[in-house]
């Protein structure tokens, strides 16, 4: 195992700056998910890491040693990929031994890690198949199997489960970090799923532009965006947003939009809160809550809004609605059937406000710059 670090990591590719000197301290035993809309670079950073990819400028240290010019075999790493990548006309066995196989290692060794793999990943029943016999989780399970027996000090994954349908990536999904536990090698994980990111990750480190718009653990990060896009890309069904001003009055200051007013702590904006300032505000699903549905908070406000189509889901609904201007997604625990437009009284949390600066979309609040915490993991 191993900790790894990034310092001002560069990628160019031509006159393209796919990634632009990113930092990135990743402790022994972690499991670090990269995160972000498609083209911000995070698969170029795990293939970097990889060896996969030459380094433009920046330093790579593994265990302390500078890897920039390392060959991939030399770093310790095994990366499973979105493809599998399995040998076809071999067996799952044979698939597992053959790097071994190709790095000499005595056959005695060989067998003992293959089976630690098999067991690991109860592979048992498909030793003689080859990977057309298997299905696409099968198959997964393989080409984790043949990143195992490496014995690596780190796993990289670049987007593993894409391929498989919903259930089954859960499934793998909890199968991912059991293994990850049980084996604590430090594991770098890409995706530009925010789910698998959120439910995987001691820390979430969020890419957008080839650039780290926030990391930290995934509480932190959702708890308290550092900007709009990381508000927007991280929650699900995402962040509602208004626009709005800052007013300041004998009352104290709040946030004013032509369909409600929310008053404001200004404490928890340490001087951030100008009065006339234009900012976007946001709100969960999960703060905006109908009447009768799930804790009220004291405080805050109440808006009468016009449902226009409800989605249920079961144990909850989601109700689009709209108040005035402003159209919005809430969250409706113990859903009841709900009329298209029927009106209803919602609840607004006003202290799960969050609010960002229209013109930069940073955060008005003070966040943490969460850097990762070892206690924080724990
Ligand atoms: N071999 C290459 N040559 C030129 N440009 C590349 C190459 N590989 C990636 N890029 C560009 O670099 C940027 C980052 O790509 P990268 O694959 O790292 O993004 P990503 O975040 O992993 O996206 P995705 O989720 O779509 O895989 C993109 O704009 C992409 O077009």
């Amino acid at each position: 195992m191993a900790e790894v670090k990034v310092r001002d990591l560069v990628k160019v590719y031509g006159r393209q700056l796919a990634v632009r000197g990113i930092d990135l301290d990743i402790p022994d035993g972690a499991f670090v998910v990269l995160v972000g809309p498609s083209g911000c670079g995070k698969s170029t950073t795990l293939r970097m890491i990889a060896g996969l990819e030459s380094i433009s400028h920046g330093e790579l240290l593994i265990d302390g040693k500078r890897a920039n010019d390392l060959p991939s075999r030399d770093r310790g790493v095994a990366m499973v990929f979105q493809t599998y990548a399995l040998y076809p006309h071999l067996t799952v066995k044979e698939n597992l031994a053959f790097s071994l196989k190709l790095a000499k290692v005595d056959p005695a060794d060989r067998e003992r890690r293959i089976t630690g793999a098999i067991e690991a990943l109860e592979l048992q029943p498909y030793l003689d198949r080859r990977p057309s016999e298997l299905s696409g989780g099968q198959r997964q399970r393989v080409a984790m199997g043949r990143a195992i027996v490496r014995e690596p000090e780190v796993f990289l994954f670049d987007e593993p489960l894409s391929n498989l349908d919903a259930k089954l990536r859960n499934q793998m999904r909890v199968e991912i970090k059991r293994l990850q536990h049980r084996l604590g090698v430090t594991t770098i994980y890409v995706t530009h799923d925010q789910i698998e990111a959120m439910t995987l990750a001691d820390v979430i480190v969020v890419m957008k532009d080839g650039e780290i718009a926030q990391q930290g653990t995934p509480l932190d990060v959702f708890e308290n965006p550092a900007s709009k896009f990381v508000a927007s890309f991280i929650g699900s069904p995402q962040m509602n947003f208004f626009d709005g001003v800052i007013k300041q009055t004998d009352a104290g200051f709040a946030f004013v939009t032509p369909d409600m007013t929310i008053p404001l702590e200004a404490d928890k904006y340490q001087g951030a809160l100008r009065d006339g300032q234009r900012v976007t505000g946001g709100l969960r699903p999960e703060d905006i809550i109908p009447h009768g549905h799930g804790m009220q908070p004291e405080g805050g406000l109440s808006i009468k809004a016009e449902v226009s189509l409800t989605e249920l889901l079961g144990n909850e609904s989601l109700l689009f609605a709209r108040c005035g201007t402003v159209e919005f997604v809430a969250r409706m625990q113990q859903p009841r059937v709900v009329k298209d437009s029927e009106f209803l009284e919602f609840h607004i949390a006003g202290s799960r406000l969050h609010l960002f600066d229209a013109d930069t979309e940073l955060s008005l609040r003070t966040t943490r710059n969460d850097n990762f915490n070892e206690e924080e993991r724990e």
